[in-house]
């Protein structure tokens, strides 16, 4: 498979906090990476610097031939609105939209006709299971409905790389079950990549690949982790 992003020799530190120590990492174009590790293993933050959302101290990170230091803060911003879907760990879904709203947001600054956005985001909700909460505001809604929004938000430009932190941290086993399936099948239909952080076994089984964080380095790089991605679409 072709390497869509790749990233080397990461290190990133809070204060004297050591977050990342030289990380390396590669995502190949349709495949499901989880990102596992203890709590404070460095997880988010290698998330964060994938994404281009926070610039590490060194290393680089490749996307496509794009090294994504040598972008300034508008291209990178492009980038991110354009190629990448970001579903980050608390609130970011504007609360004064409704959940379709928030959805279709992303399609309406790409300039998608209003009537046109709205049909693709209700799709994307019945897909994650929140379309009945689409005339709801965030704060209307459990946690696990808004992380389902949000994903539905990172998934309706079907963008080339979903970056999702935690996104069924708030959800029981079944509705897990049925937003891993639905970005299984996003990933098989439209070559998507995701790069999904997560501390659960449940959640990394559906991955096609993991790597495990230890105090900021990788620990280890399995091949498929567990069930693979494939079987569980099979299983539907
Ligand atoms: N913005 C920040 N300011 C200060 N320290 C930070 C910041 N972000 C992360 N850290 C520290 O960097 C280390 C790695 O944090 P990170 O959130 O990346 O780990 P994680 O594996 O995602 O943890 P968790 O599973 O608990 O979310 C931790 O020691 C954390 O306290």
């Amino acid at each position: 498979m072709s390497t869509l992003l790749a990233a080397e020799g990461l290190t990133k530190t809070y204060g004297r906090t050591p977050a990342l120590r030289g990380a390396a990492v590669t995502v190949a174009a349709g495949e499901i990476l989880a990102v596992t590790g203890a709590s404070g293993s460095g997880k988010s933050t290698l998330l964060h610097c994938l994404s281009g959302l926070v610039r590490p101290d060194a290393g680089t990170v490749t996307y496509g031939q794009r090294r994504l230091d040598g972008l300034d803060a508008e291209k990178l911003s492009e980038l991110r609105r354009t190629e990448f879907g970001i579903v980050l760990q608390f609130g970011q879904l504007v609360p004064e939209l409704t959940a379709l709203d928030n959805v279709a947001l992303p399609l309406l600054l790409a300039g998608r006709p209003r009537a046109a956005a709205r049909a693709e985001a209700d799709a994307w909700l019945e897909r994650y299971g929140v379309r009945g909460q689409r005339k709801l505001r965030p704060g209307e809604m459990s946690g696990g409905q808004q992380q389902r929004v949000a994903l539905a938000r990172a998934s309706v430009t079907e963008p080339k790389v979903i970056f999702a932190d935690e996104p069924t941290g708030a959800l029981d086993s079944l509705a897990t079950e049925q937003v891993l399936t639905s970005l299984v099948h996003l990933t098989r239909e439209t070559r998507t990549a995701v790069v999904l952080v997560t501390h659960e076994a449940q959640v990394a089984a559906y991955a096609d690949r993991e790597v495990r964080l230890h105090d900021g380095e990788v620990q280890d790089a399995s091949g498929a982790a567990g069930i693979p991605a494939a079987g569980a679409e099979a299983a539907l």
